[in-house]
């Protein structure tokens, strides 16, 4: 899509729509190191907001905090949903469960992080479910199939343990897992990093498809322009813990304007 075409797609929802995520001032130290230095991000329902940077600027922090998972030492982070408050990091641990379970998927790179490994697949899967209160056995099993078949997930193999299955399956897994409840963000970081180049593919396929079909609304990290460029309306692009270039993808790949954005774009050419 041109870079018209995406700000004509984009525009008339940035005029009308408010934000479904707003961070303002992010900042975390871990010790000496500055992770995160007054990050601010805004993502628009049904929007896809890519974040790209080197190793260590501060993209899997920036993801975990969306995600609850860490509260930094400042800032504010809303998600314009019913009966949450203006700051999610003034939630209790209770409450942020409860919010993660229902409105907030991730896939992790690693599925260590997202996946009981030995447990079945359509058990990872159900355990979403268990969260939402389905008890009953024959639902919950239909439930966890319809979200992995969403997932592009080969039903034969749903009661394989994920330690089974191979990498492409393992991202699909957590994938399911994630939408089960068809939750009104979804995070991913690096989904497809360490698969070989077709599987990357096909796995940036389903979740093309279901952004389309479902217009779930993403932020997904990755260090591969190229991911980003397939997958991304909008680009954060983050260096030493500070987002240094915004904007819709097409125009900061075409015309970078910081320093940096432009190493990293031209060599990747
Ligand atoms: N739990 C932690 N304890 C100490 N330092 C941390 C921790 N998590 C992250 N850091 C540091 O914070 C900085 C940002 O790390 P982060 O993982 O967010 O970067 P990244 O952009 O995701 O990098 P990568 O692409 O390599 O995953 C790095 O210097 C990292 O070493």
């Amino acid at each position: 899509m041109s870079a018209l075409a995406t700000a004509e797609r984009l525009q008339p929802q940035l005029m009308t729509t408010p934000p479904l995520l707003t961070m303002r001032g992010i900042t975390h130290r871990y010790g000496e190191v500055l992770a995160l230095d007054d990050v601010s991000a805004t993502v628009y329902p049904g929007e896809v907001l890519g974040i790209v940077g080197e190793s260590g600027s501060g993209k899997s922090t920036l993801l975990r905090m969306m995600n609850l998972e860490e509260t930094p030492q400042a800032g504010r982070y809303a998600l314009a949903l019913p009966g949450t408050p203006q700051n999610l990091f003034d939630l209790d641990r209770y409450a942020r469960r409860q919010l993660r379970a229902r409105q907030i998927g991730i896939v992790y790179q690693n599925p260590h992080l997202g996946l009981l490994m030995r447990n079945s697949s359509s058990g990872n899967v159900a355990e979403r479910l268990l969260v939402a209160g389905e008890r009953r056995f024959a639902t919950l099993r239909e439930k966890a199939g319809a979200a992995l078949e969403a997932s592009e997930f080969p039903l034969a193999r749903m009661d394989a343990p994920p330690i089974q299955l191979s990498g492409g399956m393992q991202q699909r897994v957590q994938l399911a897992k994630a939408i089960a409840l068809e939750p009104a963000l979804l995070l991913l970081d690096e989904p497809t990093t360490g698969l070989d180049v077709s599987v990357q593919a096909l796995v940036l396929d389903t979740l093309k498809r279901l952004q389309r079909d479902r217009a779930i609304t993403m932020v997904i990290v990755s260090h591969d322009l190229g991911v980003i460029r397939t997958m991304a309306d909008r680009v954060m692009v983050m260096r030493q813990g500070r987002v240094v270039e915004e904007g819709l993808v097409d125009q900061v790949f075409q015309d970078p304007q910081h320093p940096y954005t432009q190493t990293l774009v031209h060599a990747k050419l």
